[in-house]
């Protein structure tokens, strides 16, 4: 890696602490340098949203950068709402998300992060996928960032909003995703 910071480009606050919390804790740590932008979001798939955020995000700023989507993906709905969860959270919200489960066995879900990196405007962007399984509930724990509350992540019993952000970012799918771009941006320095 030519230099240990990152352009990270996104509109929201609470992934911005954890991408820097996380690639902070990592080695050698990664400073993150922030971009408020709201880019437009193509539908498609959440491969196919990720990297049309992550090019028009790289020719907007004129460098590299790293955009994120997060998908939440419902078993049940064959992975809908996937990368449409923001705007079904805003219209349904929390109890709305429940209700839409009622009447299917399953309430097995999963949420999928897909990291994007840019090397630069007319570079075609990798992705970076990390996924962590679960199901959702009835909201528990604060309710500071998104779906927290109603999501709970396999084999720890609790909602990703009753887990401190040091407990999230271990098992959370944005680690996982942050874990295959760090391997990739260290294998460039070698
Ligand atoms: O500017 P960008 O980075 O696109 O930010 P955004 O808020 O538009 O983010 P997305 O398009 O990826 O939408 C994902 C939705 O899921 C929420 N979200 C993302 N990561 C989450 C997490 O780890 N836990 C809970 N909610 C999350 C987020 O607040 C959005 O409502
Ligand atoms: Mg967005």
């Amino acid at each position: 890696m030519s230099s240990r910071r990152l352009v990270f480009v996104t509109g929201n606050q609470g992934k911005l602490n954890e991408v820097r919390a996380i690639l902070a804790a990592g080695t050698p740590p990664i400073e993150i340098e922030s971009r408020n932008l709201d880019i437009p979001e193509l539908q498609g798939t959440p491969q196919e949203v990720a990297r049309e955020k992550c090019r028009r995000a790289a020719e907007l700023i004129g460098s590299p950068c790293i955009t994120e989507d997060t998908a939440l993906c419902f078993e049940a709905f064959n992975g809908l709402p996937g990368p449409y969860i923001k705007h079904f959270l805003q219209e349904l919200g929390q109890e709305g998300l429940n209700r839409l489960l009622v009447g299917f066995d399953t309430k097995e879900a999963w949420a999928l992060c897909t990291c994007a990196y840019s090397a630069g405007p007319g570079t075609e962007p990798l992705l970076f996928e990390g996924r962590t399984d679960g199901k959702i509930v009835p909201p528990r724990g604060s309710k500071n960032f998104g779906w927290n509350p109603v999501f709970e992540a396999e084999d720890t019993g609790k909602t990703y909003a009753e887990m401190d952000m040091e407990e999230k970012n271990k098992i959370s799918h944005r680690f996982r995703a942050l874990e295959k771009l760090k391997a990739h941006l260290l294998s460039l320095t070698m």
